[in-house]
């Protein structure tokens, strides 16, 4: 007879078999693609090398023993080759970008979430909400925000000099670019700062609240299912509050007080042309635009905008400091210049500084040696699938496949021997083969410093590079933005102070997505003379 007991064993056998089924099905599926054993399994391995905060090594050390494709997950598959970037990051449509952008949707609060053009991989949605505001990224319009960068710059100097110049306490420098990046975002967007310089630490927790989240949402990128059933859900939502993210609530602020402010009459904001007025503008006028796009570009802006220019800056500071040659080298590149021609004092004119090639050369090799964000940037092979590497590797459709910019950026055929070490030497002097083959593998936008948006996009489809400020049709939309600030700052920062690194070895870096840098203790000292 048929009893419960019965009924309940061989229920327990079906599941155990699908497992089973489920697990061999994983393995064979992509069998031929080389990779740790339990990563052809499961995708737990792939979500604790995450949470380790140095899965930028441990991806590096995995291509390293398996080549260049290299299996994640088991739908998961790495690829360390820069010729395999126009394949996967192509400027048609089709290849979107996987469920990992899902878990970079921040919380709403009651189960929700806000897409914005980073995390959106509904390509449609994509360019409902991208195309109106992508003429304001243009680079002719962002060099209408450099007195914007100014007076961040003039309030830095103030902080630096009362702080640490005439004291001679030390500095941590990484602290420091961290606070202008995000007040000149906080300026360029709301014609606010937070007051991080001001007060010389994180005002309101803002910054321990964005690493925070990224330290939760990383690791549910390897896993993006569990985050939308235990973060995303109203299902879940009614069992436990999902609370909202910080920064979204203090976006939200911003736009709320800036509408009152408005319908008040009080138009020296609209005058003053801050992002956000222009946000509300094109909203305003764009009837078919979703009603939340305004808080998805500025949470945009305030958020992705901020960490990724500090983290560049950051290794920028790191290497000269480190490299006092290097440092020195541009140095004098900014001395002739004046000598030349002509620099303004304290702070350098995007005109004087925009084509330096010492210069241009550190920016480079700052954004390849340690990119922002460093997992890899996932896309879903489409219909008919696809072959890459040297080795001819084929994905089928539905494979998920993707490069992280840290390791594609220490490909040693394409960057040399030297490809894990600071060379800013490696952009000048060669050959023009060379040259290409490296701007192919790491497009950097001081390559095309008077070029507008669209005309990158046009030249990206001729030359189908990038990937440190992204590739294809999904290429950063801040490029100039950041160039501005680098441009900006590090110039500046060189003329006016003498630094002295104090320990190196207490430089940390950690990886959640966002690259964070901390320990950079320095002294500083104002130059004795303006010209010296
Ligand atoms: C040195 C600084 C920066 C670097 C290296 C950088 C890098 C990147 C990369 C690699 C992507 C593509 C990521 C992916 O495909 O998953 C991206 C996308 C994006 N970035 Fe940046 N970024 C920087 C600064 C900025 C700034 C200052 C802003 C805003 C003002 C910004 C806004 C965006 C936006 C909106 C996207 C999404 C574009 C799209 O999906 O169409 N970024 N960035």
């Amino acid at each position: 007879m048929y009893t419960t007991q019965n009924f309940i064993g061989s229920t327990i056998g079906l599941l155990v078999a699908y497992v089973v089924w489920c697990l061999v099905y994983a393995y064979w599926r992509l069998a031929h693609i080389p990779g740790p054993l339990f990563a052809r399994l499961t995708n737990l391995q792939r979500m604790s090398w995450v949470k380790s905060g140095r899965s930028h090594e441990i991806h590096h050390a995995a291509h390293q023993k398996y080549g260049d494709v290299v299996r994640f997950g088991p739908n998961m598959v790495s690829v360390a080759y820069p010729g395999a970037i126009p394949t996967i990051y192509p400027m048609r449509p089709g290849f979107p970008k996987g469920d990992f952008y899902r878990t970079l949707m921040p919380y709403t609060g009651k189960g929700k979430s806000l897409p914005a053009i980073f995390n959106t991989r509904d390509e449609a949605l994509h360019k409902k909400i991208k195309s109106p505001v992508a003429p304001l990224f243009s680079l002719t319009n962002v060099l209408t925000l450099e007195p914007f960068v100014e007076r961040v710059l003039h309030v830095m100097f103030e902080q630096l000099d009362a702080r640490f110049a005439e004291s001679r306490d030390t500095c941590d420098l990484a602290a420091w670019i961290k606070y202008f990046a995000f007040d000149v975002m906080g300026t360029l967007t709301l014609s606010k700062r937070y007051g991080f310089l001001e007060e010389g630490k994180d005002v309101n927790n803002m910054l321990v609240s964005i690493w925070d989240y990224m330290k939760a949402a990383a690791p549910m990128t390897q896993i993006p299912w569990f985050d939308e059933l235990w973060n995303k859900s109203s299902w879940t939502n009614m069992f436990r509050g999902t609370g909202g993210f910080l920064i979204l609530k203090l976006v939200r602020e911003f736009i709320e007080d800036r509408e009152k402010e408005n319908t008040e009459a009080s138009q020296q904001h609209l005058t003053d042309r801050d992002m956000l007025s222009r946000f509300l503008e094109i909203q305003k006028e764009n009837p078919s635009i979703p009603p939340w796009s305004t808080t998805a570009w500025t949470f945009s802006n305030v958020f992705a905008g901020s960490d990724s220019t500090s983290v560049v800056l950051c290794t920028i500071w790191y290497n000269l400091l480190a490299h006092q040659g290097t440092m020195g080298r541009l140095y004098a590149e900014l001395i002739e210049r004046e000598q030349n021609h002509s620099l303004t004092r304290p702070f350098p004119k995007w005109d004087e500084v925009s084509e330096l090639p010492y210069l241009d050369a550190c920016i480079n090799e700052a954004v390849r040696l340690h990119p922002p964000f460093c997992l890899p940037f996932e896309r879903v092979v489409p219909p008919g699938g696809i072959t890459i590497g040297t080795e001819s590797v084929y994905l089928p459709e539905g494979t998920v496949v993707g490069m992280n910019p840290y390791v594609a950026n220490r490909h040693k055929p394409t960057f040399g021997e030297d490809a894990d070490e600071w060379n800013p030497d490696r952009w000048l002097g060669r050959d023009e083969q060379q040259r290409k083959k490296m701007e192919q593998s790491v497009l950097t936008v001081s390559s095309f410093p008077s070029i507008n948006l669209m005309e990158i996009s046009t030249r990206q489809n001729i030359l189908t590079v990038g990937n440190q400020f992204g590739a294809g049709r999904r290429v950063c939309l801040g490029k100039h933005v950041a160039m501005l600030e680098m441009k900006k700052l590090v110039p500046a920062l060189l003329l006016n102070y003498e630094f002295q690194l104090l320990d190196r070895s207490r430089f940390r870096v950690e990886n959640f997505w966002f690259f964070q840098q901390r320990d950079l203790g320095v002294k500083i000292k104002k130059r004795a003379s303006l010209s010296s």
